[in-house]
């Protein structure tokens, strides 16, 4: 098979994470294609009017890892980096991650080639309603139903089911998640991510024999996740002593004012600004003593760089795909330091919520946000001990188990249905 489309650093680092668990598995070398590449992917030319009257082509694209278990889900990154390597990782990973979660989902994930906040909001608009528009023949709400990701938010989704809606004549609320309540959105997806990470971090204090209250943390990345996961943490009694996003970088180890740093984005959408004293470089941050460490914002930020130097007891994994493979082998030796909550595990909060909300849709029948959270957290609950069970008996990383049980689950759909002799 010719695979010369799906390549890059971070596609690299999901074909060699799938080739360990697969060594691991036992599974045979002629399954294993099947497993990893994608399904199909599209990739689409979006061009908008700018607001100085030139016309501007974006290339968009969208993975589908597998539809063997239901419709493919996953977000939709605004991003300059995004490419079809990284766009086809991203979707192999959700696989894994709604597997882990039981949820019915294969994985998906797509993006635009763009910096979003470079565009007018009237530019910015008429690109997500363009990506949409060219998306539809692939799509829909049993086919592939989109969410948010990094640089897309709820105003996006809005404007996602809007175009799709105008072109089926009705409306179809249930073709993405991640939208706002007014649109037919869930209670608690904005939050989903963060909260889902910082109870997880919470349940790996408990497991660690470390008081919530006596703890520290340090998170990368400000947005969605990152913000949401700080802010839970501290209510949770965490103090938050670094946090950084890509305009600035601080540390306070008598710890930050989350709410305070909440505001100030609110207001100038960064974090420059915010204080001189406490500035600290982006690198240094990461290797700062603390207890939790939540890197929330890029790929590939724990590398074999700077592993060996990470001073955390808990690294939990907000964004996707944080941690190198040639990391990950150094933490595994470090196993006893430093307890990893894998991105997989670790950021399905998010997803599990859209499935909520995609169910909810479906249904025509709203919860209440406790229905919400409780549900959330018993599937987080269930993901949690498996995956640590798993590594126990296996003597494997949390990483390769999660890894492993997401990956048995889509193996074993596929074979029940013939797909595998
Ligand atoms: N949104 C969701 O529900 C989910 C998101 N994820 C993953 O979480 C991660 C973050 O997504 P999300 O919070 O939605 O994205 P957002 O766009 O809301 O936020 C991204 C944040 O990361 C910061 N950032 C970007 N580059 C760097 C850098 N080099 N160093 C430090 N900070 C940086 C951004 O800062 P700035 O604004 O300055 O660029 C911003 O604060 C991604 O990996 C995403 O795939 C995973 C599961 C679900
Ligand atoms: O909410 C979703 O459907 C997908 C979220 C996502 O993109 C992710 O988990 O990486």
């Amino acid at each position: 098979m010719n695979t010369a489309i799906y390549s890059g650093p971070v596609f690299e680092m999901a074909k060699q994470q799938f080739a360990q668990v697969a060594d691991h598995l036992d599974i045979r070398e002629m399954d294993r294609d099947r497993l990893l590449y994608p399904k199909r992917a599209m990739a689409v030319s979006c061009p908008i009017h700018r607001d100085d009257g030139r016309i501007e082509v974006y290339q968009g694209y969208r993975v589908q890892h597998h539809l063997t278990l239901g419709p493919t889900k996953g977000g939709t990154r605004f991003a300059p980096s995004v490419d079809i390597g990284e766009i086809a990782a991203l979707a192999i990973w959700m696989s894994w991650k709604c597997a882990l979660a039981g949820l019915p989902y294969g994985g998906a994930k797509g993006g635009i080639t763009v910096d979003p906040y470079k565009l007018s909001p009237r530019e910015l608009e008429a690109l997500s309603r363009r990506h949409m528009q060219e998306m539809i023949p692939f799509v829909g709400p049993h086919t592939d139903v989109m969410a948010p990701d990094m640089g897309t938010n709820e105003q996006v989704m809005a404007w996602f089911m809007d175009t799709y809606s105008m072109y089926q004549g009705q409306t179809i609320n249930e073709i993405v998640t991640g939208k706002p309540i007014s649109a037919g959105g869930t209670l608690g997806r904005r939050e989903a991510t963060g909260r889902g990470v910082a109870y997880l971090v919470g349940r790996a204090l408990e497991h660690l024999g470390i008081r919530a209250d006596r703890a520290t943390a340090i998170v990368q990345g400000f947005g969605n996740v990152g913000s949401v996961t700080a802010y839970s943490l501290a209510k949770r009694g965490v103090r938050i002593i670094g946090v950084s996003d890509h305009t600035a970088a601080y540390y306070d180890p008598a710890g930050l004012d989350v709410a305070e740093l909440q505001r100030h984005v609110g207001k100038h959408g960064q974090l420059a600004g915010v204080s001189a004293e406490s500035l600290i470089s982006a690198s240094e941050l990461l290797v700062r003593k603390c207890d939790v460490l939540v890197p929330a914002a890029i790929e590939r930020v724990i590398t074999s760089g700077n592993a060996s130097k990470v001073k955390c007891r808990i690294l939990a994994e907000g964004a996707n795909g944080p941690t190198t493979p040639e990391a990950d082998a150094i933490l595994y030796q470090r196993t006893d330091e430093i307890f990893v909550l894998p991105d997989i595990l670790c950021n399905a909060g998010g997803v599990i919520v859209s499935y909520f909300e995609w169910v909810q849709d479906l249904q025509r029948l709203f919860w209440e946000e406790t229905e919400v959270f409780d549900r959330l957290y018993r599937i987080l609950e269930r993901s949690f001990q498996q995956t640590i069970a798993r590594a126990k008996h296996e003597r494997i990383s949390h990483r390769m188990a999660a890894m492993a049980i997401g990956v048995n689950v889509v193996q074993a759909a596929k074979r029940t249905r013939g797909l595998f002799p």
